[in-house]
């Protein structure tokens, strides 16, 4: 685009972030508007986490701006607000593809940039991360400067004090910027972020452990006063200072994180005189600059592709309910009969439908922040107490809490009930969201039944089941997006632990399907039946305890088994081939096969495309039980049969 009618004319001076050092301040404030508008642009066609972006478009030209990247290394904390990031580091032609099959990562990531540094998209992980890197700067490796962008969300988690608690007892230089929006996916709730609002309602307040480097001196003239009030505030008050203070940081703030000069002045003065780890405060507002965003509840954290003048946003057509509104509708059914029943989410109450629970029951539901590892205890000592607790947490951030499930869930044999949403894969958020992994690393923890819905209606059945399951820890898998269209039970009925069901009956295969891929066995079976190949299709419904009974028929009565799961290796048609190589069935001649996710990560694209890399479509399973019988491929005219 020529700059003379561009409406971006000093972005489009910008090929990489070495430009920015030419500009002058008004210019960088000027990129920043002309950033702001790109990212609106980009996002109104792909759909994306728009609001965290266009909080940070001016600390992302500041950063850029100020430092040495990618020599310096700029790690963004989840790394869903970096689209602004990518713009200016030499992917802006390229955002039109955007979460997109084949396109460019909605977060951070190594392989795809020499500026991210470290991939991300789970939460908290930037100050451990940026440690490391500090270390090699010590060690002599090629690094320069560490800074570490984290939300106010993010700082909830655990991992960010462990990071913070081993940063101060080092003392090395690193950049700490705290991005407090006040908000995380939802408001956010917390002690600690009251205690953000207090220091921010404060005012200019620069306090440096460095102060004897006469880094206020440095600074802008508010923070510079600020500085000095902080000072003689602290020499009258015992161990003074904030909570980054007390951890061996020097902190700066707050500072306003959308006034370029104070940003720019900010960290000009930190990189100038900084010795040991510094945190600076700067206070932004999610969604910053545009105003149906800023005025929406959510600061449009996360929104499909919409009208960028009036931020109105594309609806999808829906022929069923969500497996998330399922849940939540089912699990506030079951709550409004057990006054024991509680919820637990980690920071996601809209994603994990606990926010229809809260609707009616809000003393029940509890929002433990972006940590999952306390939630998962916080619901064995609940259950320990004698209470229903449910965890609902997506199944790639389950993994979070493993050790808790192991060691304060399964060993203690606490009926704590695991609701795991988003399992199998996703979509746009790629493979950092995948819910993998959850099928092996809980069906392989003694004591532990583990279900996973065939659909929304028996997904209503788990609930019921989890919710009268008392003899110990439970968990039921379902994934994202919308149901089947099946008929909805009036109420949810217990099933009976370990037995699956079979739905269609055929004599040359058996499909034995786990979860919600049983649509795809279903018309694979459809698919099959038009080749005059005749095909059994059963839900298995449990992995653990697994229906051994179903599956021994199904191997006496089929020549073929398939087995069919939307999770890595080592789950359910692992435990399938256990017990069969145990019991005898693996001598009796038939053809088995297991069909589960490839051994490798697959990238962001539609569920269905991303499912068609896997090899786990319907036509693939309709091939898979084709080769096994030895039907091998059907003619289609021009093909030859092979
Ligand atoms: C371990 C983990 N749990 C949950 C999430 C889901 N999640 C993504 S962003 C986010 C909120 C982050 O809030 P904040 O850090 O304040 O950033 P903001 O969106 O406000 O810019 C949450 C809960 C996650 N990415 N990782
Ligand atoms: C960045 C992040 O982790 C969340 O915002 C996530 O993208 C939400 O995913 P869902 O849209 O599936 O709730
Ligand atoms: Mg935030």
């Amino acid at each position: 685009m020529s700059s003379i009618d561009s409406r971006t004319p000093t972005l489009d001076r910008v090929a990489g972030p070495s430009d920015l050092k030419g500009l002058s301040d008004a210019e960088l404030a000027r990129l920043a508007h002309e950033l702001r508008r790109e990212t609106i642009e980009v996002v109104s066609r792909t759909g994306g986490h728009l609001g965290s972006s266009l909080g940070v478009v001016e600390l992302t030209v500041a950063i850029h701006a100020v430092f040495d990247t990618p020599r310096d290394k700029l790690i963004w904390d989840v790394g869903h607000q970096c689209y602004p990031h990518k713009i200016l580091t030499g992917r802006r032609d390229r955002m039109g593809s955007l979460r997109q099959g084949g396109g460019v990562s909605g977060f951070t990531k190594r392989s795809e940039s020499e500026y991210d540094p470290f991939g991300a998209a789970h939460s908290s992980t930037s100050i451990s991360a940026a440690l490391g890197f500090a270390m090699g700067r010590e060690m002599g490796m090629p690094v320069g400067d560490t800074i570490a962008v984290i939300g106010d969300g993010a700082i909830t988690a655990g991992m960010a004090y462990e990071a913070m608690n081993h940063a101060g007892h080092l003392g090395k230089r690193l950049f700490v910027i705290l991005n407090d929006n006040d908000m995380s996916i939802a408001p956010p709730v917390g002690a600690l972020s009251k205690y953000l609002n207090e220091i921010a309602a404060k005012g200019p307040l620069a306090l440096f452990k460095a102060a004897a480097e006469e880094f206020e001196n440095h600074l802008p003239g508010p923070m510079r006063d600020g500085a000095r009030r902080a000072r003689a505030l602290v020499t009258g008050m015992p161990g003074g200072g904030t909570l980054f203070e007390e951890l061996g940081f020097s902190y700066v703030g707050p500072i306003d994180g959308h006034d370029m000069g104070q940003v720019l002045a900010t960290l000009r003065a930190a990189r100038a005189r900084a010795t040991g780890p510094v945190l600076i405060h700067a206070v932004t507002v999610k969604g910053k600059g545009f105003a149906p965003a800023e005025n929406s509840a959510d600061k449009y954290h996360g929104v499909s592709k919409f009208n960028p003048e009036t931020g109105e946003q594309a609806k999808a057509k829906s022929n069923a309910p969500s497996y998330t509104t399922v849940f939540g509708n089912a699990l506030t059914e079951e709550a409004a009969r057990d006054p024991r029943i509680l919820a637990i989410t980690a920071a996601m109450p809209s994603g994990t439908g606990l926010d229809i629970m809260a609707r009616r029951f809000a003393s029940r539901v509890f929002d433990v922040g972006i940590a999952e590892q306390h939630g998962v205890t916080l619901a064995a000592g609940m259950a320990a107490a004698g209470l229903k607790p449910v965890c609902a947490i997506y199944s790639t951030f389950l993994q979070r809490g493993y050790d808790q499930i192991v060691h304060d869930v399964a060993l203690q044999g606490l009926p704590v009930r695991f609701a795991i949403d988003r399992a199998g894969l996703v979509g746009q958020d790629g493979a950092t969201h995948a819910g993998a992994f959850d099928i092996g690393f809980l069906a392989n923890l003694p004591g532990f039944t583990v279900m996973a819905a065939g659909d929304e209606a028996d997904l209503v059945h788990m609930v019921a089941t989890a919710m009268a399951h008392d003899e110990g820890p439970i968990a039921f898998r379902y994934p994202r997006g919308e149901g089947m269209g099946v008929e909805m039970p009036l109420r949810g009925e217990p099933l009976p632990i370990g037995k699956g069901r079979v739905l269609r009956v055929g004599s040359d295969a058996a499909i034995l399907s786990y979860g919600a891929h049983l649509a795809e066995a279903l018309a694979a079976a459809e698919m099959l039946e038009a080749e005059g190949i005749s095909v059994t299709v059963a839900d298995a419904r449990f992995a653990k305890p697994l229906d051994t009974a179903l599956i021994d028929l199904l191997v006496e009565d089929h020549p073929v088994l398939v087995t069919l799961e939307t999770g890595a290796t080592g789950g359910f048609g692992a435990l399938v081939l256990h017990h069969l190589a145990n019991s005898g069935g693996l001598e009796k001649g038939r053809a088995i096969r297991t069909m589960t996710l490839p051994d490798r990560f697959i990238d962001q694209g539609s569920p269905a495309q991303m499912y068609d890399w896997a090899g786990l479509s319907a036509k693939d399973i309709a091939a898979t039980v084709r080769r096994a019988t030895g039907r091998h491929e059907v003619a289609r005219p021009g093909l030859r049969l092979v």
